[in-house]
């Protein structure tokens, strides 16, 4: 009977890594993991705990929760705050958005006219133009920043270019990357995008040792990883960035690292951004909303308010697994920026839940009753 009820605490605490908030769902005074009293047919064919247990999870797992964006409080509720709401609306649409245009289109014809002719007239001088074109890069940066009136708090030492080491952030939107890129142009390994994003992404940011893939392709994966572990190498390559939780999540929690970064065998430099969501919300929710609308919002919200921490840089201990030293090193990140850690796959975004995880749950609920029918 113990070795029983061993057996069940143990796929209980596997299976409820995060609880959901199922208490939120369930009427008051009962609970799914309430001692029930004598064993009747009755308890044996009530399915109840589990159905609301499934109910739960569907209303609001903490899955679905990475990655619901957070729209603002309305206050425009009254006679006084709507006319001043409209006041805000008109403004920032009618003269900030325009400005912000002509900002980001005087930045880009800045950069494009320098971009283009060192591009092609150093070739031969590698070291110079990859300095220039780092400068350039991070001066884009600046100027997409800037058309979001971006307020960024940097705390910390500033990146520096050194041989086997790596940086690694949490991610929200590909707006960590340009908030970061304003000051050092990383190399970045990140999803290959369609669209114009794509065309920046195999022309000017290849030029910054960017290292482009798709993650459903396990060909590119490979490459990836060779590329990786190249780079890390080079003694003059842009310090690498890699976002380990491989895709975007609502800067309220932090899914699993991917231990790739982990395993390089390098210094691994954690990075905690944070975003304020007082004024706008700067979660990229890509299923709903594409780059280029996710921009326009940001430049139409009266700013972008956030903050980064370059936290000390971190070596794998002697003992521990690649996947422990990620889950670390997503401790420090989390703490840092106030973020709630669950143990889940970002990509299972894209893909359905394995087989095995349902089966552990079948056998969970099997040996709960076989519990209670040896109890009697
Ligand atoms: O949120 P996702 O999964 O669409 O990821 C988007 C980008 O690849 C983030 O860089």
């Amino acid at each position: 009977m113990s070795s029983t009820a061993g057996r069940l605490v143990t796929s209980r605490s596997e299976l409820d890594l995060d609880h959901p908030n199922l208490e939120d769902y369930l009427p008051s005074g009962s609970s799914i993991n309430e001692p029930r009293g004598k064993l009747s047919l009755r308890d044996l064919l009530d399915i109840s705990p589990t159905l609301t247990e499934a109910a739960g999870a569907i209303v609001d797992d903490s899955f679905t929760r990475c990655f619901k964006s957070n729209p603002p409080e309305p206050w425009n509720w009254n006679i006084y705050l709507f006319p001043l709401w409209c006041f805000g609306v008109v403004v920032r649409y009618c003269l900030l958005f325009p400005l912000r245009v002509v900002t980001l289109a005087f930045g880009w014809i800045i950069f494009l006219s320098l971009f283009i002719p060192v591009n092609a007239l150093l070739k031969g001088q590698d070291r110079l133009r990859k300095k220039i074109e780092r400068v350039l890069v991070e001066m884009i940066c600046s100027f997409f920043v800037a058309s979001w009136t971006g307020v960024v708090k940097y705390h910390g030492p500033r990146p520096s270019i050194r041989p086997k080491q790596v940086y690694v952030a949490n991610h929200t939107s590909m707006i960590d990357f340009i908030v970061l890129e304003q000051m050092t142009a990383f190399a970045v390994i990140m999803q290959k995008h369609p669209g114009w994003v794509g065309l920046l992404q195999s022309t000017i940011l290849e030029s910054v040792g960017c290292i482009w893939f798709n993650r459903s392709e396990a060909k590119d994966r490979e490459i990836v990883a060779r590329k990786l572990r190249d780079h890390v190498q080079g003694t003059d390559n842009n310090p690498l960035l890699i976002f380990p939780e491989g895709t975007c999540v609502n800067n309220n929690y932090t899914v699993m690292f991917k231990k790739g970064a982990f395993e390089l065998d390098c210094t691994v430099c954690p990075i905690a951004i944070k975003y304020n969501k007082i004024f706008v919300d700067a979660f990229w929710n890509s299923r709903k909303q594409s780059f280029t609308m996710h921009l326009l919002q940001l430049m139409t919200s009266w700013a972008v308010v956030c903050e980064v921490w370059y936290l000390e840089p971190q070596t794998i201990r002697p003992g521990e697994t690649g996947i422990e030293f990620a889950e670390r090193v997503r401790d420090m990140i989390s703490l840092r920026a106030g973020l709630k850690k669950v143990p889940w796959d970002g990509y299972l975004k894209y893909s359905r839940p394995s087989s095995k995880h349902s089966e552990r749950k079948q056998q969970s609920f099997a040996e709960s009753i076989l519990a209670r029918l040896e109890e009697k």
